[in-house]
């Protein structure tokens, strides 16, 4: 069962009845201490959290779900709470609409971070959101991304190349022409790639007969077409949500002043940027990892010849890789579907976790007799696949699939994984002989904790978060959605060439599937410069709430500080400094039935909402485990007070 704000509102009074409703509140309004949080109405400033110094560290905290000694966060950082009334911020000019100047005017550029990329909304359309991406927030991001680079390289003489490829968006081509001007002004050498895909951008700074100091791509990958954004590269790869705060920051710094001296409107003649065909080269290299790694016995240069792939582009820039890899490979492409890219994206968001993208790209394998079916999403960082049998892999299976392929080649290696992935697929991973680290939702965190663990001796190959965005050690620590698929074509050559008559979907047949996977997002309200802190606010008052004895039954997964070697380990925001979006994963315990499952509870990256994702391998587990956090934490904690719990309420109170 999937469900994210699909659910129905219920019609009548379907939910607990109102009698017994108000003998849950009363029970629990005798027994639990509500604490305290001042969040008087939305329109006062919310509480900002000050962290503390960490807890001791101690061994592997064996927690017992009915005692609190086992509801202890072993190495939780402290965190305090308190009111901000009369702090600077709260006495900072309310920016309206995005467009206000004064003393925080800057606000609007850093309000665009989201986590290591920025985003925002570049077009008119979307109901109670104006147009923040403006070409000079742009241009001044550009300027500053610039200027970052300059202060990060030791030898000043040669100028700083820089490449900017972008998506199909409709504000592509004026924001791009943003960007180019920002960084000139910085002192920048620009190159034009046009449409490209993320991972070609990095590649960009690769390949040697380019090989660019540093590179931005402009999407905003499955996001509407009314957003766009930008990711920023260099050699070492992608940038941290650190430094792309930094670059915001400057620009920030920059904004009030500029757009007082351009009326608001971006002025300047875009400065004449050349242009590279580097897609043609990424495809390329692409295509000869294909052929040696298959070493065809009889066909070196068309090792996909006798196969059928169905490539869906979803209209983005994923096209070339049906047109430009697979079929110059020898494959049969024409079942595949929407490669023309088209900023509109008129039948589907690309996404490989889009339930329209995966079931149209099922149908076409199915009707082509096709033995894969590929699924990209906007800017090709992220893919998914179906099977030969029609079986949509993306998520945890996807996880599994290329864990599969990896434990093969790099026996005992450490995947890392969100902490959503399933408790199935830690089993699939230790039943090879892996080894799972679950940790931050983000897909810089993944592949960022990846690249510790390798630093700190832990062999770890394989970077995937369940949104589909897979990093390999091999392939640069980098996110490619092709080089993915590139594997598992691999993989599928040369299973039929040891004479196997299963597709790949016979790798994760033991994968174990859990019986519910839901999730809700519940929307923070009042003022959207405040909805960061409330959003930190919710989240920890949950995890207090449950260091504090308040939820028996619950446990946090708190496992940050434990090797790897005794199994997963879930961070548990030890890293201030790097903190992108606060998250907790919690399980549930029953007193007769035992684990019943887990919730994951975290800010939105993109949107002003909680998310909470949650797991139980028992039917009915999902709707226990919201109904106690319903009434034990959101009604009582305060929480509804700044968050719209309706969802919540909407599926507690769903007939099953
Ligand atoms: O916070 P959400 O809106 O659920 O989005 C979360 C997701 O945002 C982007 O797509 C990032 O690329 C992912 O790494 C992240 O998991």
């Amino acid at each position: 069962m999937h469900a994210e704000n699909i659910l129905p509102a219920p019609a009548g009074n379907q939910g607990l009845p109102h009698a017994l409703l108000q003998i849950f509140l009363h029970i629990f309004a005798c027994t639990i201490v509500v604490p305290h949080i001042p969040m008087a109405t939305l329109t006062t400033p919310p509480a900002t959290l000050q962290p503390c110094e960490h807890a001791a560290r101690g061994g592997r905290a064996l927690c017992s779900p009915w005692s609190r000694s086992r509801i202890r966060c072993r190495r939780a950082r402290a965190i305090r709470i308190r009111a901000e009334a009369s702090t600077g911020s709260s006495s900072r000019v309310a920016v309206v609409g995005g467009d206000g100047i004064g003393e925080d005017a800057g606000d609007v550029i850093r309000r665009l971070q989201n986590g290591p990329d920025v985003r925002g909304v570049a077009l008119e359309g979307e109901k109670g959101r104006p147009v923040d991406l403006t070409p000079l927030a742009v241009e001044l991001i550009g300027e500053s991304f610039g200027e970052w680079l300059h202060d990060q390289r030791e030898a000043q003489e040669q100028q700083v190349r820089v490449s900017v490829g972008r998506d199909p968006r409709l504000s592509g081509p004026r924001l791009s022409a943003a960007l180019f001007a920002g960084l000139a002004s910085a002192g920048c050498a620009v190159f034009d790639m046009g449409l490209a895909t993320t991972p070609a951008c990095f590649m960009s700074t690769i390949l040697p007969q380019f090989s660019y100091d540093a590179s931005i791509m402009m999407t905003a990958s499955h996001l509407p077409y009314t957003r766009n954004g930008l990711k920023f590269f260099t050699k070492r790869g992608g940038l941290t949500s650190n430094e792309v705060e930094r670059i915001c920051d400057l620009a920030a710094r920059k904004y009030a002043a500029r757009k007082k001296m351009a009326g608001g409107n971006n002025n300047n003649m875009p400065p004449a940027v050349p242009q590279v065909d580097l897609m043609s080269a990424y495809a390329e290299h692409l295509r000869d990892i294909i052929k040696e790694r298959v070493a065809h016995p009889t066909s070196y240069d068309t090792p996909l010849e006798g196969f059928k792939v169905t490539v869906n582009a979803g209209n983005g820039c994923g096209g070339f890789f049906a047109t430009d890899v697979l079929a110059k490979l020898g494959a049969d492409t024409s079942g595949s579907l929407h490669l023309d890219p088209d900023g509109t994206f008129p039948n589907h968001m690309p996404n490989p976790e889009d339930a329209t993208a995966m079931s149209l790209t099922r149908g076409a394998v199915l009707a082509h007799g096709a033995d894969l079916g590929v699924v990209f999403d906007t800017d090709v960082d992220r893919s998914g696949v179906v099977d030969s049998t029609g079986a949509a892999i993306n998520g945890d299976r996807l996880i599994a699939l290329i864990s599969a392929i990896v434990l093969r080649e790099h026996p005992g290696t450490t995947v890392v994984t969100d902490a959503r992935a399933g408790d199935g697929l830690t089993r699939f991973i230790e039943a090879r002989g892996g080894r799972h680290c679950l940790y931050r939702v983000g897909y810089r965190n993944v592949i960022d904790k990846g690249a510790q663990l390798n630093e700190d001796g832990v062999e770890t190959h394989v970077m995937m978060e369940t949104t589909g965005h897979g990093a390999l050690k091999e392939n640069h620590f980098l996110d490619d959605g092709a080089y993915m698929v590139v594997k598992i074509v691999i993989e599928m050559v040369r299973m039929r060439l040891a004479g196997s008559e299963g597709g790949v979907g016979s790798l994760i047949e033991d994968l174990e599937e859990p019986a519910e996977a839901v999730l809700l997002r519940m929307d923070i309200g009042g003022e959207p410069k405040y909805a960061k802190q409330r959003g930190i606010q919710a989240v920890e008052t949950f995890k207090e709430y449950i260091q504090e004895g308040k939820l028996e039954g619950w446990v946090l997964d708190d496992c940050g500080d434990c090797s790897v070697d005794q199994g997963c380990l879930v961070d548990s925001n030890d890293h201030p400094i790097d903190v992108d979006a606060y998250m907790y994963r919690a399980k549930f315990y029953d007193e007769s039935l035992g684990q019943v499952g887990w919730v994951h509870i975290r800010q939105s990256v993109h949107n002003p909402n909680i998310a909470l994702n949650m797991q139980s391998c028992i039917p009915g587990g999902c709707k226990s485990m919201a109904t106690d956090l319903f009434h034990r934490f959101l009604l009582t904690s305060g929480v509804n007070e700044f968050v719209d719990i309706t969802k919540v309420q909407n599926f507690v109170t769903l007939d099953s």
